[in-house]
C-alpha cells in the first residue's frame, strides 16, 4: 500500500467496534441462524432488514442484515465519542484523500448523523455517535436462553499489508495488544484496541480488502458449548467451521459459525483487560503450534482460505489486491502439529510430524 500522507488534524476518538451491516441472500434463513440459533434481539424487521442486537447492548443494533443479491460486507462502524467527532472524521479522512460522505439522521435507521468513508484498506467504515436507545437486556433472564451473546467485540479484516494496516489504525490511535511474526520479521497478524480489551479490530494478512470475521463475546464458556450443542440438535454441526477452543493470541474461549451465506461469525468470550498505556505488547512466532489454538487443534484450512466479499460506498464489490509476503497457512498448516510445541525441541516438539 502507497504511504499515506499525514494528516494535519486529529483523528476521531473511537471509542469501539460498534455495529456491522451485512448482506445476506435470504432474510428468513438468516433470521433462523441468527435469532434461532444465536439468540439476537430483534430491535426492528421488515420484508428486506433485520436490526439485531445482544442482551447487554442499549443502542439500536450491532448488526445489520439486508437483504441483497451479492453477500458481501456493506459497513463497519465505530462509535465515536461524541457527534462533534463526525467533522474531525471529514477533516481527518479528506487529508487522507479518500472517498468521504455524510449521512443524514436515519439514513440508518436507529442512528443519528454519520459519516462513512472507504478506508486506505478499501474497507467501508462509518463513524457514528448517535443512536437511538432501547431496552437493555442485561437481567432480562426470562428471554435470554442457555447460549445469550451479551455484545459486539470485534471485527477480523483480511489485508495484504499488514504493517501498513497496523500504521494506519496506530493512525487513529488503535494500539497493537498482540501479533504474530517470523524470524525474518514478517507480519502475518495484527490485533488492535481502543477499548481496554484485545481488539476491535484484528489485522489478518492475505488478499484484501476481504471480511475474514465478526464478533460476539458472551460471558461464560458454557453459553459457547450450548451453542454447539443446539447446532448439533438442528442437525446443524456443519455451520460450526472451527472450535470450540482456547486461542493462544487473546486467551479466549473461541467458536467460529458459518452463518447460511458463509459470513464467519466468531463468539468469544474470557480475553483480558489492556487499558494501561504500558499494556505490554504479546509477539507470537508464526510456527508456534499454540499461537492460533492453545491446546494446539488444527486450524482448519478453510479459516485461513475463506473471507467475506467488501462492497464500496456505491455497493459494489471492491477488487482484491494480492498479498505478496508469506501466507501463514503456507508457512505452517496453523496450529495443527506441522509447527513446534516447544520451541528448539525439534526431536519431541512437533504434534503430528515436522514439515517446516
Ligand atoms: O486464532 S487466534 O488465536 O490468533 C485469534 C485470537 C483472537 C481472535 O479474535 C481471533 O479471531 C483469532
Ligand atoms: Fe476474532
Amino acid at each position: 500500500m502507497p504511504a499515506l500522507p499525514t494528516p494535519s488534524v486529529t483523528p476521531p476518538d473511537v471509542i469501539r467496534a460498534a455495529y456491522a451491516e451485512l448482506i445476506v441472500s435470504d432474510i428468513a434463513a438468516s433470521r433462523a441462524f441468527y435469532v434461532g440459533v444465536l439468540g439476537l434481539v430483534v430491535t426492528y424487521e421488515d420484508d428486506d432488514t433485520l436490526y439485531l442486537r445482544a442482551f447487554e447492548e442499549y443502542l439500536h443494533h450491532s448488526l445489520i442484515l439486508r437483504r441483497g443479491p451479492v453477500p458481501a460486507l456493506a459497513a463497519l462502524a465505530y462509535r465515536v465519542r461524541s457527534a462533534g467527532e463526525l467533522d474531525a472524521a471529514v477533516a481527518y479522512y479528506e487529508q487522507l484523500g479518500v472517498r468521504v460522505e455524510r449521512r443524514a439522521a436515519g439514513a440508518t435507521r436507529g442512528v443519528g448523523e454519520a459519516v462513512r468513508i472507504e478506508d486506505p484498506l478499501g474497507f467501508p467504515i462509518e463513524f457514528f455517535y448517535d443512536s437511538e436507545h432501547v431496552e437493555r437486556f442485561t437481567r432480562r433472564y426470562d428471554v435470554q436462553g442457555a447460549g445469550a451473546i451479551s455484545r459486539l467485540d470485534h471485527f477480523n479484516i483480511v489485508t495484504p499489508d499488514v504493517p501498513a494496516a497496523r500504521d494506519y489504525y496506530e493512525g487513529l490511535g488503535f494500539r497493537v495488544s498482540e501479533d504474530i511474526k517470523d524470524d525474518e520479521d514478517v507480519v502475518y497478524a495484527a490485533w488492535m484496541h481502543r477499548k481496554a480489551t484485545v481488539h476491535d479490530v484484528a489485522l489478518t494478512g492475505g488478499d484484501g480488502p476481504r471480511m475474514h470475521h465478526i464478533a460476539f463475546a458472551t460471558h461464560e464458556r458454557s453459553q459457547i458449548l450450548h451453542l454447539c450443542d443446539h447446532l448439533g440438535a438442528l442437525r446443524q454441526s456443519d455451520r460450526i467451521e472451527r472450535g470450540p477452543g482456547r486461542h493462544g493470541v487473546s486467551n479466549a474461549f473461541y467458536l467460529y459459525l458459518l452463518d447460511p451465506d458463509g459470513h464467519r461469525i466468531e463468539i468469544y468470550t474470557h480475553d483480558y483487560y489492556t487499558g494501561d498505556p504500558d499494556n505490554p505488547v504479546v509477539t507470537w512466532d508464526v510456527h508456534d503450534n499454540q499461537r492460533r489454538d492453545w491446546w494446539g487443534n488444527p486450524v482448519v484450512p478453510s479459516w485461513y482460505a475463506n473471507a467475506s466479499t467488501v462492497l464500496d460506498l456505491d455497493g459494489e464489490p471492491v477488487a482484491l489486491t494480492h498479498r505478496t509476503e508469506a501466507r501463514e497457512s503456507e508457512v505452517t498448516i496453523g496450529a495443527d502439529g506441522f509447527s513446534y510445541t516447544r520451541k528448539n525441541d525439534a526431536e519431541l516438539g512437533f504434534k503430528l510430524g515436522s514439515q517446516v
